[in-house]
Formats: C-alpha cells, structure tokens, sequence
C-alpha cells in the first residue's frame, strides 16, 4: 500500500506546489528556532493555505511551551502536532485535551532500547514518527539527514501507526520500505540542495523513487 508521504520543513511557496502537486499527504513546519528550516508562525500560516484539505498540516515543535502552542495553534492552524522533543505522555494528553489536535510523538532510534519507551505512549500519541538519534555535536532534535537501523521496526506491532524518518533519500527509500512496509514516511534534508533549501528537482525525484518502490512487482515469465 502507497505510505502516507509528508516533507518537512518546507519553507516556500513554489516547493509546497510541487509536494502538493506529487500528492504529499502530510507537510510539515518547524517552529525550532535554531533550524536553517525554522519559519515563523505567522509566515508559516500563509504558507500553508494552499494545503488546507489537499494535505494535514503539521506544526513541528520541541518542548513547547502552552505560549508557543497558543502562537502556533492560532496562526498555524495545523491539523497536526508533531512533538518532537522529550514531551512525557501526561504533556502529551494535556496538549491533546488543551488544542483538541491529533499528536504525533516523534523518537529518536539508535538502539533496541530507544523503542522501550514507546509502549507509555500507545493510547496516548495518535501516531509516532521514528527519526534517527542526533549526531554528537548536533544542535538539532531532528533534519539532521542521518538513518537508523530500520530493521529495528519489524518488532513493532501492525496496529502501531508510524512515520519512518531519518535520512530518507531517492537512493534509499525503496530499501527502507522493503524493511519495514512503513505506513508513512516523512523526508526532510534528502529533498534539499543545502541545509534548509529544499529542492523541487529532488521533491519529483523522491517521489518518482516512492513510486517505483510501490509498484507491483511482474510475475516472472508474463
Ligand atoms: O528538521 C529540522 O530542522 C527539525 C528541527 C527540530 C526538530 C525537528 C526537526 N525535524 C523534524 C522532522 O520531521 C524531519 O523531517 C525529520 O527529522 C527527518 O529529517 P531528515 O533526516 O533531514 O530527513
């Protein structure tokens, strides 16, 4: 089944067109200050009307403070809340009663252990979204371009609704679906010609390469 696809960090209106128009079902804003893809809300607002009802608008936050959200919430509109810092499950019920928004609760993998917490989330976040652990030296939570081992999703129970994120590029997305059959994937720098510059020539190329992994394969010998 085709995944979910959301871009994230977009901050242009020619490059949400081109998601748009290559049937991106999710895209993200990042309210991270220290992101070369950080917008602010009122800009992001505008930004995203020629997605409202083509695709879930999502306001990517970290830690985010009940005055941050407000901000957000009110310019932003977004149909989604991506928490992407260390958010406990009781902050993330709150946020979800407070905004009456859906909550995706993001995770960053390196190891087997980095899943354990997840379980205190199910029944609490409305999705996940798996991004690889930060590099040393990394100012960044998450866009950081690096993968994970995604083999280490296969555990997960069918009924868990993810997000695969994480270095994912034209050159690996084929692969990273064939491990993990993930329900939706979210790409950020592999879209991009320099940190936070995304590129329409590379948001077709991410898309031709998500096509081709989902076509169904020929039966030998027909
Ligand atoms: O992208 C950022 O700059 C960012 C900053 C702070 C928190 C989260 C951030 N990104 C969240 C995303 O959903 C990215 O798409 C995800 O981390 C994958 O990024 P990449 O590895 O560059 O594809």
């Amino acid at each position: 089944m085709k995944p979910d696809i959301k871009i994230c960090g977009l901050k242009t209106a020619e490059t949400i067109d081109r998601a748009l128009a290559r049937g991106a079902t999710h895209i993200g804003f990042i309210f991270f200050e220290k992101s070369p893809r950080y917008v602010e809300p009122d800009i992001a607002g505008k930004l995203a009307e020629p997605a409202r009802g083509k695709a879930k608008i999502v306001a990517v936050v970290v830690n985010p403070t009940n005055d941050d959200l407000d901000e957000i919430v009110a310019l932003l509109k977004p149909d989604i809340l991506q928490l992407h810092g260390d958010e406990s499950p009781e902050r993330v019920l709150t946020i979800k009663a407070v905004y009456g928004l859906p909550v995706m609760k993001a995770f960053s993998v390196r190891t087997a252990d980095d899943l354990k917490p997840v379980e205190a989330y199910i029944g609490v976040a409305d999705r996940f979204l798996f991004d690889a652990r930060p590099p040393k030296g990394s100012d960044l939570p998450g866009g950081n371009g690096v993968s994970f081992d995604w083999s280490l999703l296969t555990w997960l129970d069918d009924n868990v609704d993810y997000m695969l994120s994480g270095g994912l590029n034209k050159g690996n997305i084929a692969e990273a679906l064939a491990i993990t059959k993930a329900p939706g994937i979210d790409a950020s720098s592999g879209v991009e010609s320099a940190p936070g510059v995304k590129n329409v020539a590379m948001i077709d190329e991410f898309f031709d390469a998500v096509e081709r992994a989902n076509q169904p394969e020929t039966a030998s010998g027909s």
